[in-house]
């Protein structure tokens, strides 16, 4: 079974602001224990409560910078929630930042055995897997040779294909992929759609409200890090949109937090 249960979630990000000073200012700054760049408290997500099931298909839309992909990463556990717990239960199958973690030293081959043992993988699934994930990638005796060779392109493909091999039972996507050239993205199109009918609980982050529209089963509409509603796609994209025709929100405030400040 799978599941998802997020209970009163919050993620904040700590940043300095990248001010540029003068030398003059930074002496003085120093001299009363100042930070040139002093932090800002960023609160990506606040008091999120999240239930799904078995069978549910959700959408995430909402503003820039409203934290659709921060709660998609939080799901996927590549941010711990700062409050709040987090429960996710099921094979994950993530297709957001597929491409980060290649070893770019390494072959085609090497990468898709150490991915798919990094996706809950056996040495005898991953051997069964090796060649049907090679076939589907089409990059023949590029396989052989090291990925920093690779095409952004042909880096992408691999991903896609070592991520999608696995059956999940909970699907993240962070927008619809562009992968790869025409012939490839209407393969991986048509892999996608199959993932998501066989994923038993999808998660889909989108600025594309028909596909939205289409495919969920409920939207969940963030707004500065907080949910404003969640229910019948219909009925939660007709209040979205109209209320970004009357006054579009713009990214959330950041908070100049005086604590951190002289770190
Ligand atoms: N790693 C990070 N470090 C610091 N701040 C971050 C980080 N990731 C996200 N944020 C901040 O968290 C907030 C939410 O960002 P997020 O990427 O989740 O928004 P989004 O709704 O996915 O936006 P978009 O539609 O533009 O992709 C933003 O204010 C962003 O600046």
């Amino acid at each position: 079974m799978a599941k998802i249960e997020l209970r009163n979630v919050g993620v904040t990000f700590n940043v300095h602001q990248q001010k540029r000073v003068s030398f003059k200012e930074y002496m003085i700054r120093g001299l009363f224990r100042r930070a040139a760049n002093p932090m800002m408290r960023v609160r990506a997500l606040e008091g999120i409560n999240l239930s799904a099931r078995d069978g549910e298909r959700i959408g995430v839309i909402g503003h820039n910078g409203a934290g659709k992909s921060t709660l998609l990463k939080t799901l996927a556990g590549v941010y711990p929630p700062t409050a709040g717990t987090c429960t996710v239960e099921g094979k994950i199958c993530s297709l957001f930042d597929i491409t980060l973690g290649f070893e770019f030293e390494a072959t085609g081959w090497d990468n898709i055995r150490y991915r798919a043992y990094l996706q809950g993988e056996s040495s005898r699934s991953v051997r069964s897997k090796l060649e049907e994930i090679a076939a589907f990638s089409e990059l023949g005796d590029f396989l052989n040779i090291a990925v920093r060779n690779y095409s952004a392109g042909m880096q992408m493909r691999l991903a896609f294909s070592i991520a999608t091999a696995i059956n999940p039972e909970v699907l993240l996507v962070d927008e619809i992929l562009a992968v790869g050239d025409l012939a490839f993205t209407s393969k991986a199109q048509a892999r996608m759609r199959e993932l998501m009918n066989t994923s038993r609980l999808m998660v889909i982050v989108a600025h594309d409200l028909k596909t939205i529209a289409n495919m969920c089963t409920r939207v969940v509409w963030m707004q500065h890090g907080r949910i404003v509603a969640q229910g019948p796609p219909r009925e939660i994209i007709d209040r979205y949109v109209e209320a970004s025709t009357r006054k579009p929100a713009g990214p959330a405030p950041v908070e100049r937090v005086p604590e951190l400040a002289a770190a």
